[in-house]
């Protein structure tokens, strides 16, 4: 079976692992920024020669990705064994994270295309390559990227990876100030609690007094911290991934109005293949759902690849309903909805990026529910959540530069 679940060893983690973290509490609230192409112009314009401008630099290694059919990037970048590659093949190809010990060092750019809900690259950049070196051309590294993610292993002296961070942090808001940075602390497994928040408080201390000392008080630096073994680079990437969504407000408003209708603690919009959730209700994050939904989806995708096969001597009873649709009760009562949402299909271009969502198909809702009663309530629940698919395909539906989707659930019946 391609899917079957990864086992995944949880550890005791921080309080705050996987989340994010804004340091820049001055900066403009601006959640989806110019795309790069736009603002690339400008930052050659403000010529600063430290580096050669990215149109002036000439190409090498990496191929020109300019054309019609480019995806949004994402870049892994840090120092050598930070565990770059790791994360890319838990997170991408459901590698068990054990299995990680035995990569080799990656000498290439690796570069991966992701096809699920939204189509997107990764692409894999090896410790030890001098991108910004004149033979690279930084357009074709930075141009059309969605979001740069850098890693930094916390259990080794990161003052090298940091001084590196710092130094692409400032050519990239020259040239291409409308790039996210991801921060990820990594490795956090193997440190105590205590150690754990004063290597994350130091780090971000050293970036923002680097980037504050060049004048950058404002760049979109976000900070998690991270490990293969638990949850938390999940955590982190979804984030990642849904500064990449437009009209988020809009879906979270959604999933807000149908988690107070329905009285789910906590609900997420997963993408299957990854399980990234690109939305959730806006109540604060808690990996103990996280973790449950996540497992949810494992045993259902397994469960359903067992049944789906054909079969000569089975039949089928009845007309089948086309979306997984399930519920589990839990010993101490907590339920877990899930239901798919694969209406239609669907292919849109997302503005900005040029993302490309392919349909629906790959993504389903899962939501938690604390309240023993929910169970007897679940003809409701099931109505509501065919509400919030039919909002979900309307607002996908929509043209996003409009910015016209439903602001509200529709007429979810609210559970009292
Ligand atoms: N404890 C711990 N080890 C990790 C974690 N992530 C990766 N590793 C280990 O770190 C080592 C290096 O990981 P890689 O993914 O190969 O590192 P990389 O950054 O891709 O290295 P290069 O390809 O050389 O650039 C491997 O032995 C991984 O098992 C983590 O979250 N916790």
């Amino acid at each position: 079976m391609s899917d079957s679940p990864v086992a995944r060893v949880s550890r005791p983690h921080g309080p705050f692992i996987g989340r994010e973290f804004k340091f820049w509490k001055r900066r403009r609230q601006l959640p989806f920024r110019k795309s790069e192409a736009e603002l690339s112009l400008l930052g050659n314009l403000q010529g600063n020669n430290q580096v050669a401008a990215p149109t002036q630099a000439k190409s090498a290694s990496v191929p020109n990705t300019k054309g019609p059919d480019v995806k949004p990037r994402l870049l892994l970048m840090g120092l050598r064994r930070s565990g770059k590659s790791s994360i890319a093949s838990v997170v991408f190809h459901k590698m068990p994270p054990n299995e990680t010990l035995f990569l080799e060092s990656t000498t290439r750019i690796q570069k991966d295309s992701i096809h699920s809900f939204m189509d997107f690259q990764v692409w894999d950049f090896p410790g030890q390559l001098e991108y910004f070196e004149s033979a690279f051309d930084l357009e074709d590294i930075f141009g059309s990227l969605g979001a740069l993610v850098w890693v930094i292993d916390a259990q080794d002296d990161y003052l090298d990876s940091v001084a590196r961070l710092n130094r692409t942090i400032l050519t990239v808001q020259q040239f291409y100030p409308g790039i996210n940075i991801e921060v990820f602390i990594h490795k956090v497994d193997g440190l105590s609690d205590e150690y754990r928040t004063d290597t994350f408080q130091d780090i971000v201390q050293r970036i923002s007094d680097e980037l504050s000392d060049a004048g950058y008080e404002n760049a979109p630096v976000h900070y998690y911290l991270t490990s293969i073994y638990d949850y938390s680079v999940f955590e982190a990437f979804s984030k990642v991934i849904q500064k990449l969504i437009p009209n988020l407000s809009t879906l979270e408003n959604l999933i807000n109005t149908l988690a107070n209708n329905c009285g789910f603690e906590k609900t997420y919009l997963f993408d299957v293949l990854s399980k990234i959730y690109i939305a959730s209700d806006t109540r604060p994050v808690d990996m103990a759902c996280y973790e449950m939904c996540s497992d949810y989806i494992d045993v259902i995708v397994d469960i359903s690849e067992l049944y789906s096969w054909d079969h000569p001597s089975r039949k089928r009873l009845g007309e089948q309903i086309q979306e997984a649709e399930s519920h589990v009760v839990l010993h101490d009562q907590t339920m877990i909805h899930l239901m798919e949402m694969n209406k239609y299909v669907i292919c849109l271009p997302m503005h900005s990026l040029n993302i490309l969502i392919e349909n629906c198909r790959y993504l389903c809702l899962v939501s938690v529910i604390r309240n023993p009663e929910a169970k007897d309530k679940r003809g409701l629940i099931d109505m509501n959540c065919r509400t919030f698919q039919d909002a979900l395909n309307e607002v996908f539906s929509r043209s996003w530069e409009e910015g016209s989707a439903p602001q509200d659930g529709g007429s979810t019946a609210e559970i009292k």
